[in-house]
């Protein structure tokens, strides 16, 4: 027996190879199709899909014979097969042949005595392996049948290609779906860095108002002492609609801009704040609801006449402060006073 010498393209054969990621895969039914096709057009018991790897004949298909998986390199016939990429291996009676005369596959089960193979080779010529068929007996293969095989063996190099660049394909996209997440994750950080910023700040990052810290902190400032004031609540008309209409984006961009009208109209003038979600609270020091009042209509008004492509109003309910309050009462009787300004019909002021 000899050894099959390694060709002189050996490494950039066993790179290409490692191109296909197709060594020790799981078998797959194309491929044992196409083996099936081959050995009855030959009419041969065994056959099989071999790709010669550096030390070790594998099989991505196989039939006819045990479920080894591999075999050595060197007890290969395809090993040989691969040294004459550009032609069909033709070996009539092993037996007969110096190659294989007693190579152990010849002599022991399957007992190999006739083969015939033609090459897979990658795109740029380079042999990977070969489609091979076998039989216990020697034998001939008829031209038309020598063509067949060598056609097969065209559409087996064919389907590793596809599977090459489908895999590689699939591979593009996970990396794409792994950098997107990242990125995600990336942006996700700094919303929350800045949010976080914003909230030492006592801002609301979407408005750029004074958050609710911000008010809670001013409105316990206000109870400790005796001097009277308002809380009005703004809270935006029918906004839901705008959310699930136009979706959250262009929700987040209403809800900034009616903030700017508010500021507008506010003029500096007491503590304008978000309250939270699409709800805003104006803090008023030293004004009783008399006063109080006309301001907080003269801001619904501002909402409501803003040129804008969506436009909206919004309902403001005030409550002045009264002895014994704490915060959670007059927030209580300013949300009371809201409820009576949207159940009134909206884009009104109301007062407790
Ligand atoms: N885009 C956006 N939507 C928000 C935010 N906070 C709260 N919302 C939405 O505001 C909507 C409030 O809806 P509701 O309280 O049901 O009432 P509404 O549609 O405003 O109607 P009325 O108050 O009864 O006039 C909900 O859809 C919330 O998801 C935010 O920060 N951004």
């Amino acid at each position: 027996m000899l050894r099959p010498a390694k060709p002189d393209n050996e490494a950039a054969r066993l790179e290409a190879l490692r191109r296909y990621r197709i060594l020790d895969t799981p078998r797959e039914a194309a491929f044992d199709d196409l083996l099936a096709i081959a050995a009855a057009i030959c009419d041969v018991p065994m056959g099989a899909i071999t790709l010669i790897d550096a030390e070790r004949q594998w099989f991505k298909s196989k039939l006819g014979m045990d479920d080894a998986p591999e075999t050595s390199r060197d007890t290969a016939f395809c090993a040989h097969a691969i040294l004459a990429p550009q032609s069909l291996t033709v070996v009539p009676d092993a037996r007969l042949d110096v190659r294989f005369q007693d190579n152990p596959v010849v002599t022991t089960p399957p007992g190999i005595r006739f083969y015939a193979s033609a090459p897979l080779l990658d795109p740029a010529g380079l042999p990977l392996g070969a489609l091979c068929v076998m039989d216990h007996h020697p034998r001939e293969l008829a031209p038309r049948r020598q063509e067949a095989l060598a056609a097969l063996s065209r559409q087996v190099s064919q389907l590793l290609e596809l599977r090459r660049s489908s895999e590689e394909l699939a591979l593009q996209l996970q990396d794409r779906a792994w950098y997107e997440k990242k990125l995600q994750a990336f942006a996700d950080a700094l919303e929350a860095h800045n949010e976080e910023l914003a909230q030492q700040l006592h801002l609301d990052a979407l408005t750029g108002l004074a958050n609710r810290r911000a008010l809670i902190a001013a409105l316990d400032e206000r109870l400790a002492g005796d001097a009277p004031f308002c809380m009005a609540l703004a809270d935006i008309d029918h906004f839901k609609a705008i959310n699930d209409t136009h979706g959250h984006g262009v929700g987040d961009e209403v809800l900034a801009r009616v903030a700017e009208s508010l500021r507008a109209a506010a003029g500096g003038r007491g503590l304008l704040a978000r309250h939270g979600g699409e709800e805003f609270a104006w803090l008023l020091p030293g004004l009783d609801l008399d006063a109080a009042l006309p301001l907080c209509d003269a801001l619904r008004a501002a909402v409501a006449g803003a040129p804008a492509a969506l436009p909206v109003t919004v309902s403001i309910g005030v409550a002045q402060r009264q002895p014994g309050d704490d915060k959670a009462s007059l927030l209580q009787r300013a949300d009371l006073a809201l409820y009576a300004a949207k159940h009134a019909g909206r884009n009104r002021v109301a007062a407790r």
